[in-house]
């Protein structure tokens, strides 16, 4: 097993800066995710990653060796993709043991090689196979157990859930979670979908076009994202924009928000605040509770119905406010109604305008 240490990538292709100085630290057996918009340059630095395509600058290193130089098939790196594709005319066993068998490899340690792996994937009984007798989801554990029988360092993953519909997503999000974990492999995982990245990582990267907006634990980047863009793309978010007070903002209208603690920019600089919908509070009156809560008057527009929950959209002074209610059994609020927002400065993060 290796970590993967990435430093100073930039990628261009003819004018277009694919990766413009990416560094990025994939711990030994961690789970990361890349997420960004399509476009943003993850499919590119896997590709580099792998040795499918070379940086214009920058170094990679695989357990502390630069690879750079070093070719796909000497990196000893895994892959999984979207379009994963299995030979149809062999069976699932032989499917697995194929890059064994280009390796020169003796038939019983292909054998027993192969049918630990399919274990692994919980696919045992069905080596005898051929792929199109097999679910989506279960094509998509061989082409699992074909990536990680040969040993590889690395595991990457481009997509790999991308054509499963939602149930079985699920379903093969937490298995191959668990596959990870019981082999214990460093783990590079592109995704589109925010959730997926929230619950499956150790660590998730924004990227946007070509940079590397924030990294963290996925509670950082939830509670602390740095820009309107992350706090946008990872979750729902509130952006207020106004003037910088230094421990919040002031609105157009004067009001004032408070921010979290610790929070400092410099006062009068054009600043925003974002807030989960689900950290803000909803009711028909101002109440007693806590006196240094932010709060704003609004008029309900819009209440959407989700079973468990409500979202309810909020209209004040020319902007749209969302609010996510757990549905308890609480008296539901009515469209028009005028309502007060509650929330606290700890739910409000201050984001330097960019
Ligand atoms: N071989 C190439 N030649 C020219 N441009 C390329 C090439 N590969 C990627 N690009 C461009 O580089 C940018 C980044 O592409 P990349 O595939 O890395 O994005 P992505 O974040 O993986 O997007 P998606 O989520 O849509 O797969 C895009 O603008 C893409 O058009």
């Amino acid at each position: 097993m290796a970590g993967v240490q990435v430093a100073n990538l930039s990628r261009s292709f003819g004018a277009h800066k694919a990766l413009d100085d990416v560094s990025i630290d994939f711990a030994d057996g961690g789970f990361y995710a890349l997420l960004g918009p399509s476009g943003s340059g993850k499919t590119t630095l896997l590709r580099q990653i792998a040795g499918f395509d070379f940086p214009d600058t920058g170094r990679i290193a695989i357990g502390g060796e630069s690879v750079e130089r070093v070719p796909v098939e000497k990196r000893r790196i895994g892959m999984v993709f979207q379009n994963y594709a299995l030979f149809p005319n062999m069976s699932v066993a032989d499917n697995v043991g194929f890059g064994l068998s280009v390796r020169g490899q003796a038939k019983p340690t292909i054998a027993s090689e192969v049918q630990r792996a399919l274990d692994l994937v919980q696919l045992g009984r069905l080596g005898g196979r051929r792929p199109h007798q097999l679910s989506g989801g279960q094509r998509q554990r061989v082409a699992l157990a074909r990536a990680i029988v040969t040993k590889p360092r690395v595991l990457l993953l481009d997509e790999p859930l991308g054509a499963l519909d939602k149930a079985l997503r699920v379903d093969m999000q937490i298995e191959l979670k668990r596959i990870q974990r019981d082999i214990g492999i460093t783990t590079i995982f592109v995704t589109h979908d925010q959730e997926e990245a929230l619950t499956m990582s150790d660590r998730i990267g924004i990227l946007r076009d070509g940079r590397l907006v924030q990294e963290g634990p996925p509670e950082e980047i939830y509670d602390r994202p740095k820009s309107e863009f992350a706090a946008t793309f990872l979750g729902d978010a509130n952006i207020f924009r106004g003037d910088s007070t230094g421990t919040g903002i002031r609105l157009p209208d004067g009001t004032a928000i408070a921010a979290a603690a610790g929070a400092t920019l410099a006062a009068g600089a054009r600043a925003s605040c974002a807030v989960r919908p689900e950290r803000i509070r909803i009711a028909t009156d101002s109440g007693t509770s806590d006196p240094n809560a932010n709060m704003l008057r609004g008029q309900v527009s819009r209440r959407i119905f989700a079973g468990n929950s409500s979202t309810y959209f909020v209209d004040r002074d020319g902007q749209t406010l969302k609010v996510i209610v757990q549905n308890t059994g609480v008296e539901r609020l009515a469209e028009g109604q005028e309502v007060v927002l509650r929330w606290s400065p700890e739910s409000t993060v201050l984001i330097a305008a960019n």
